[in-house]
């Protein structure tokens, strides 16, 4: 393609997916967001956003490769490292500004909001500006600021804002020693969780283990965890898995390392015919069962769900069942804990269970290998001139991978990395459901 055609190419895919947003969101509740807004649009909480995750991927994919081709590449270059956004999220959610500003439905000026939680005047208004530039906060007047759709995000109540916590402290940690663990000898060329960039720098300051115990030694730390993972049903569009797959079906889940039920929760209320178990650590089992008799009181006196503690490294899950779930776990660890997992949960197999994986597939830059998955396993290619893999559009995949390595010295998968564990776990891929951020990889038992 000829590199006028390209650009051509790209505003054509520009135009078309955020026209089909559009239409998305006229569908789902009559009229567009504005970001000026702050209730939030229906389709905002939507559990099955495939089709509007498909067509942002694009748009996101297209702006970006656009923009890029345009720019003078200096331009570029220093986009990429001078992004301080975090720096001022971090300072957002550690003082609440969120929660502070819905008492001022009209904005409070920048003194104001200075007096309540103590923070220079002038260094304020430059944060607040930041990310009202971004879209996070409304500058309704010179230094007076409101919330809007995307900073309601921050609230206490939205489970998101424990992820945003968790990126701008452990993850922000670890990515500055970085380097550093590239070229330490001691951990170089290590994979062990102890090693991965977050605990090198937390052994600096006298605090040994892996991401997990870390997250053990404070409840307060570790209930933040753990609601998180509630906020990634929104980030991810994971919960769109309740309406692709066929959970009608069965009758029996397993989810294994499932937490305080972020997935299984929101299970419970749409599939009733189901009966859940939820494996995990002791500790993360009592969040769990305090969470459930507030938010789900009718599936624990159905007895529809049941908590039970497993060290998934050393035990076999319930037996039996029909569907043995795994949500953001294999991710967590490098192969060969992970081959251990997976060894576990084949021995909890019947005949005719099925293993559902649902993590990231990392996407190849290799167009040539991104169409021999998508014609045999139907994985979704981006249309030229897009990089085969949506390229910014799926950066969130990337930058997750990142995370894994920064807290845990482990990674997300391609298909062929998922398939070489699962064929040495004893179990065969039947299906990779593509919910156009993560997928859910279907196994059986080999
Ligand atoms: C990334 S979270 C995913 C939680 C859940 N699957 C979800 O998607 O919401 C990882 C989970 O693995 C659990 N976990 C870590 N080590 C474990 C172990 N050795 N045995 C069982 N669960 C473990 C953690 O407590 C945590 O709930």
């Amino acid at each position: 393609m000829a590199n006028k055609a390209k650009l051509e190419a790209l505003l054509t895919l520009i135009n078309t997916s955020a026209r089909d947003a559009i239409t998305l969101y006229e569908q789902h509740g009559g009229s567009v967001p504005s970001m000026d807004q702050v209730e939030p649009h229906p389709l905002d909480d939507a559990v099955d956003q495939v089709a509007l995750k498909t067509a942002i991927r694009t748009l996101e994919g297209a702006f970006a490769q656009l923009s890029t081709t345009l720019a003078p590449p200096a331009h570029s270059a220093i986009n990429l490292v001078q992004v301080y956004d975090y720096a001022c999220m971090r300072v957002a959610v550690r003082e609440n500004i969120t929660n502070i500003l819905v008492n001022y439905p009209k904005g409070i000026h920048v003194n104001d909001l200075s007096k309540i939680i103590n923070i220079e005047p002038k260094k304020l208004a430059r944060v607040m500006r930041l990310l009202a530039t971004r879209g996070c906060y409304n500058e309704v007047d010179m230094d007076v600021f409101a919330n809007n759709r995307l900073s309601m995000i921050l609230h206490n109540d939205n489970p998101v804002r424990h992820m945003v916590n968790l990126h701008v402290e452990s993850c922000a940690k670890g990515a500055a020693v970085f380097y550093d663990t590239l070229k330490d000898p001691r951990t170089a060329y290590s994979y062990e969780p102890t090693d991965a960039p977050f605990m090198y720098a937390n052994n600096k300051e006298g605090i040994q283990g892996e991401f997990f115990d870390f997250m053990r030694q404070d409840d307060e730390r570790r209930e933040s965890y753990h609601k998180s993972m509630r906020g990634l049903n929104g980030i991810m569009g994971s919960l769109a898995v309740l309406t692709h797959f066929p959970f009608e079906k069965y009758s029996t889940v397993v989810d294994v390392g499932g937490g305080i039920g972020a997935f299984s929760l929101p299970l419970a209320k749409t599939h009733k015919n189901v009966k859940i178990t939820i494996h995990d650590l002791p500790e993360a089992l009592v969040q769990a069962r305090s969470i459930w008799a507030k938010d789900c009181p009718e599936a624990v006196a159905e007895n529809r769900v049941e908590f039970e503690a497993l060290n998934f490294f050393e035990q076999v899950p319930a037996k039996g069942k029909d569907i043995y779930y795994l949500r953001n776990i294999i991710h967590d660890w490098p192969d060969h804990e992970s081959a251990l997992i997976l060894r576990n949960v084949r021995k909890a197999l019947g005949p005719n269970s099925r293993v559902l994986i649902h993590d990231y597939v990392v996407c190849q830059l290799s167009r040539k290998q991104a169409e021999v998955e998508s014609s045999t396993l139907g994985v979704v290619v981006a249309p030229e001139p897009l990089l085969p893999n949506f390229g910014v559009g799926n950066m969130r995949m990337y930058q997750q991978d990142m995370s894994m390595l920064l807290l845990h010295n482990a990674k997300e998968r391609t298909l062929q990395e998922f398939l070489v564990l699962s064929t040495a776990a004893g179990l065969k891929l039947e299906k990779v459901w593509d919910l156009a951020e993560a997928c859910v990889m279907e196994f059986s038992a080999a």
